[in-house]
């Protein structure tokens, strides 16, 4: 696609080929859009707008309905009338319109869109979701927006950007044990802060990230935008190539979509060879701090889960740390995995019945209390720790309550002891 010889780095690449011509960062660009994810939260509103836009045209279709997928995760199985209301009309507005609707609950949208098979490298994605740069983990430049912008995409197929600003992480080093991938991006984030990568693309490269598997790769990327990312994207190798061929039939690796050798960007380099397991302290994603720091918290309730780590891998690192030992007295601790596939991996190897034999409580696939909105909620002064991506006030319940996040590892070893606990010592 490049015409010259300038380089360019991947976002670059991705948005001068949705916009037909080279572009530059910080060009406005009129971009065709490759896929589209709504969900039961904000998809009603964007479905208003749809036809808002569409009222005085006779047919009222969206542009491509094999590019658009509607699903329902933040409030499955209906919560509320309210919820059960929003879920019928966007099931009759898949329908009418023969947009792809995972309508029975197939997991949360970050997991269920990659695992289908609904992104590749080279794409561009929106979703009307901030976490849709989860998918920047296999080469997409891939973004959240709000429900007016994803009305306009579902009649047009385009969207107005800028094309944004590269800023790169190269992350050296083997990780130490017990030391995982949640850990490298909430240390990442401590360092630049809330807004460190406002509007840019940020890029994960260097050793430690190509040797991580697509799981942990997910996690990463998931959570750019708890540094103002736009994008996290993680060039396309050959861990992406297994990941994609389960899942598209004729997909192809493209060496094309990475970034040039000498492209603009903001380069932060990191070395994790000594990284102590962190964890995000409240209000704030980026108060992060090294577990040492906040040993002996005490805890009412351990949530593992989420888009960020609800993967069988994350569960499987709680099961296999906890073994036969029971969840502490006066902890809850709650397993929800992120996706239907997910939940049967986790079933079949048996950790189902092992957590719930340990005390715990497994979910079927949601967003649980991530959000606050649905159940698993903390009340007024009590304390959390979640492997998900947010600690805001408020967010899992209470504003008086209080949220620290962690890997699935600390998750783990903190359910053993009842208060935040560092998973090199069990
Ligand atoms: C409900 C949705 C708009 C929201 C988001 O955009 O991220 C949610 O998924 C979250 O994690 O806060
Ligand atoms: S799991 Fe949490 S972060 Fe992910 S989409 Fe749901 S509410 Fe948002």
């Amino acid at each position: 696609m490049s015409t010259n010889n300038e380089p360019m780095t991947i976002s670059e690449k991705i948005f001068s080929k949705a916009a037909g011509k080279t572009v530059k960062a910080g060009e406005f660009v009129l971009a065709n859009i490759d896929r589209a994810m709504t969900h039961d939260i904000t998809g009603p509103l964007a479905v208003e707008g749809f036809y808002e836009i569409m009222r005085d045209k006779e047919e009222k279709k969206v542009w491509d309905p094999s590019k658009i997928v509607i699903l329902f995760d933040h409030q499955v199985p209906a919560d509320s009338l309210n919820a059960a209301q929003n879920h019928i009309m966007l099931r009759k507005f898949a329908k009418e319109q023969g947009i792809i609707n995972y309508d029975v609950y197939e997991g949360v949208c970050h997991q269920v869109m990659p695992e289908k098979g609904h992104v590749k490298p080279g794409d561009l994605v929106v979703g009307s979701d901030s976490h849709t740069c989860a998918y920047g983990s296999l080469g997409a430049f891939s973004t959240g927006i709000g429900s007016t912008d994803m009305a306009a995409v579902f009649a047009s197929g385009k969207l107005w950007f800028k094309v944004p600003e590269t800023i790169r992480f190269e992350v050296e080093g083997k990780l130490p044990k017990h030391v995982y991938s949640k850990d490298i991006i909430l240390h990442l984030i401590g360092d630049v802060g809330a807004e460190g990568a406002r509007y840019k693309a940020a890029e994960y490269a260097g050793s430690a990230i190509s040797s991580l598997p697509m799981s942990e790769r997910m996690t990463i990327s998931n959570m750019a935008i708890e540094m103002g990312g736009k994008a996290g994207i993680i060039e396309a190798d050959a861990v992406t190539e297994a990941y994609l061929k389960e899942r598209i039939p004729d997909y192809e690796f493209d060496p094309y979509w990475k970034s040039d050798e000498g492209a603009d960007c903001e380069l932060h380099k990191y070395d994790i060879s000594n990284l102590e397991p962190q964890v995000a302290c409240p209000h704030n994603v980026d108060n992060v701090k090294p577990v040492t720091e906040v040993e002996g918290t005490k805890l009412d309730q351990i949530f593992v889960g989420s888009c960020t780590n609800g993967r069988f891998e994350d569960i499987e690192v709680v099961a296999k740390m906890m073994g036969d030992e029971p969840v502490a007295k006066g902890v809850r601790l709650l397993i929800i995995p992120a996706s239907r596939t997910e939940y049967m991996k986790v079933l079949r190897a048996g950790y189902i019945e092992q957590f719930m034999e340990a005390g715990a409580i497994v979910e079927a696939p949601c967003c649980g209390p991530c959000m606050g909105g649905s159940f698993g909620l903390l009340g007024d002064g009590e304390v959390g720790l979640a492997t998900s991506n947010r600690n805001f006030k408020g967010r899992e319940g209470s504003p008086q309550s209080f949220v620290y996040l962690s890997s699935p590892a600390t998750a783990a070893a903190s359910a053993l002891t009842g208060e935040i606990t560092d998973p090199r010592k069990i």
